[in-house]
């Protein structure tokens, strides 16, 4: 699959822009999942169909299966995705950034032991940090560019020469370092001045966005911000209000609820009556 393909045809088939986030956090799981051997494959499969109509892609976040000893269970739930659900890119976030020796290692564990479409990485040590990711051509390389949580603005708002350095890496990243048309950026839905500068600075590039849900972003603000003109290029995370929805055996219709609303709520701003 090549991801940016995959994008742009699940934004149009799904007529969606909303990216079901995969934190599993068994202290959280319904009372008849805990304790159960796989569990963690269990409950995240069980969200995946209940949603793989509502999105235009899927975001594992690697550090719940590696707290858990589950990256087996990742691995089975991203090749259940890949084989029920074969049009939904799968984007691996992990925020990895190493020098080049080591990011090599991290891009194999992403792309050929996950097999993940797309994977979120850290810029901040460089170009050459990330060529190891780029050297796979038909993978997404998100990077992080203006963070969701508050601490994002201690580093990311300082003054590099007359401009913030967000906005020197968007405007770094969506030139320079996208000579492969493989990069997208991390903008949070906490920041929708941020997130119209960025989609000012890049033109149609796909921004991936974090914060609608638990962290409070606002979803029209959001849309009206980052949406380009074709009413697309954003992929709008959300994860936990989706996969925590309910507590009982119903849990996967309960987060169905609240991702077909979330979605609806996205397409309202998106074609305004
Ligand atoms: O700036 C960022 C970058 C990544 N994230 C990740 O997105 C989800 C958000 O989860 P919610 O439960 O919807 O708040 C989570 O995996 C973060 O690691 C982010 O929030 N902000």
């Amino acid at each position: 699959m090549n991801f940016m393909h995959a994008l742009n045809a699940a934004w149009q088939d799904r007529n969606s822009l909303l990216c079901v986030g995969l934190d599993p956090d068994p202290a959280r799981f319904p009372a008849h999942l805990r304790g159960q051997p796989d569990a963690i494959f269990t409950f995240c499969k069980a969200i995946v169909d209940a949603t793989a109509d509502l999105v235009c892609s899927f975001k594992p976040q690697i550090a719940y299966f590696a707290a858990q000893r589950a990256e087996e269970q990742l691995q089975a739930l991203i090749a259940h995705i890949h084989s029920a659900h074969p049009t939904i890119p799968v984007i691996l976030d992990a925020k990895r950034g190493d020098i080049g020796s080591t990011a090599e290692q991290y891009a194999i564990e992403a792309f050929e032991r996950f097999k993940a479409d797309a994977l979120t990485v850290n810029p901040y040590m460089g170009r050459d940090s990330i060529e190891p990711y780029l050297a796979y051509g038909d993978k997404g390389i998100i990077l992080l560019c203006r963070t969701s949580n508050p601490g994002g603005s201690d580093l990311q708002f300082l003054d590099v020469g007359g401009e913030k350095l967000y906005e020197r890496l968007a405007r770094l990243v969506s030139g320079d370092w996208n000579q492969s048309g493989q990069c997208a950026l991390v903008v949070g839905a906490t920041f929708p001045g941020e997130i119209a500068r960025v989609r000012e600075l890049t033109g149609n590039m796909p921004l991936l966005v974090p914060g609608i849900g638990a962290q409070g972003g606002d979803i029209e603000a959001t849309v009206r911000a980052g949406c380009t003109a074709t009413g697309d290029g954003l992929l709008i995370n959300s994860s936990r209000a989706i996969l925590y929805a309910g507590n009982g055996e119903d849990f996967a219709n309960a987060a169905r609820r609240v991702a077909v609303d979330t979605r609806d709520a996205i397409n309202a701003c998106r074609h305004p009556a």
